[in-house]
């Protein structure tokens, strides 16, 4: 198994793209602790989860990764468990344009937050094993969702978070690679309850449900194949790995030198 006595922890993990992450990570010999805000979904998911794949290998944290204080402490009960840290899958998030200070203060501030504690369990300056750091970011996290400016800004700025912390981590012996995952429209709450939330830009919702009928949407299970590939090569940091259901590239940006 790909991942056999790795310790990962999953952020937002009791639905959608992180359930499916959590799955694959488990199915790949991996310890998972799963983050999530919403207590109830986490421990129904728990109680199936240590059911198929045994009580020693799961973890459950009850948490607002809005709260670093909170946050910490599941990072040290997660370290005191399972004994460290090696994968950080950074997925946690929100699409609300009306709240769009929560969708920034979700999707790119707790990520930064929650990157740099990830960092303190992993990067050998701290005596850590170092590791791959994994952050959910979009494609809107490449190009511009017309109907979502904010989810837009968010993305865009985690993927910039993303290769600066790589070329950080790198020149520092950190030891831990960072990594963006950009998929298109995928199969989950957030994207069918998405045109509810555009506030302001609802009208654009119709052109946004066209846009996901041409390209074609994501199931949750192609998103964690992915997840697995940036986990697992260790070639890659720094990298964005655009994913579309007929088509997944690492992205090629401008080269200053
Ligand atoms: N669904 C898509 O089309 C799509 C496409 C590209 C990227 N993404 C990104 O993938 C990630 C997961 O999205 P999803 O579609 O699975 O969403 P989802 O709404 O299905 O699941 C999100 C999970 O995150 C949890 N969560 C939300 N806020 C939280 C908080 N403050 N603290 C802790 N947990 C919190 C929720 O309880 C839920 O379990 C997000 O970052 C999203 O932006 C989604
Ligand atoms: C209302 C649901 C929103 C779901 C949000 C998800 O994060 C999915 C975002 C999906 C698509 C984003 C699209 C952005 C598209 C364009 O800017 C495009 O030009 C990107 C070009 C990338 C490419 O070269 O193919």
């Amino acid at each position: 198994m790909a991942l056999n006595g790795q310790i990962a922890v999953v952020t937002g993990a009791a639905m959608g793209i992180g359930r499916a992450i959590t799955e694959t990570l488990l199915q790949n010999g991996a310890k998972v602790a799963l983050i999530d805000v919403d207590e109830i979904a986490g421990r129904s998911l728990l109680e199936i989860l240590e059911k198929q794949f045994g009580s020693d290998r799961v973890l459950f944290l009850s948490c607002d990764v809005e709260s670093e204080e909170k946050l910490k402490v599941a990072f040290q009960k997660i370290a005191e468990t399972f004994g460290g840290v090696d994968i950080y899958c950074n997925n946690a998030g929100i699409l609300n344009e009306i709240q769009w200070q929560k969708t920034i203060s979700i999707n790119l501030v707790s990520a930064i937050s929650g990157n740099y504690l990830a960092l303190e369990h992993m990067s050998r300056q701290n005596g850590g094993r170092g590791g791959v750091i994994v952050n959910i970011s979009s494609m809107a996290g490449i190009g511009p969702l017309p109907s979502c400016p904010v989810y837009t800004a968010s993305k865009h700025g985690l993927l910039g978070f993303t290769r600066a912390m790589a070329a950080a981590s790198r020149a520092s012996g950190y030891g831990v690679r960072v990594n963006a995952l950009c998929p298109s429209f995928v199969q989950t709450e957030l994207f069918s309850g998405g045109p509810s939330r555009l506030g302001q830009f609802a009208h654009l919702a119709d052109e946004v449900a066209q846009f996901a009928e041409k390209i074609g949407i994501l199931t949750v299970g192609e998103v964690a194949e992915a997840f697995l590939e940036l986990a697992t090569d260790e070639t890659k940091n720094g990298e964005a790995l655009l994913l579309l259901p007929k088509r997944k590239q690492y992205v090629t940006f401008p080269s200053f030198l």
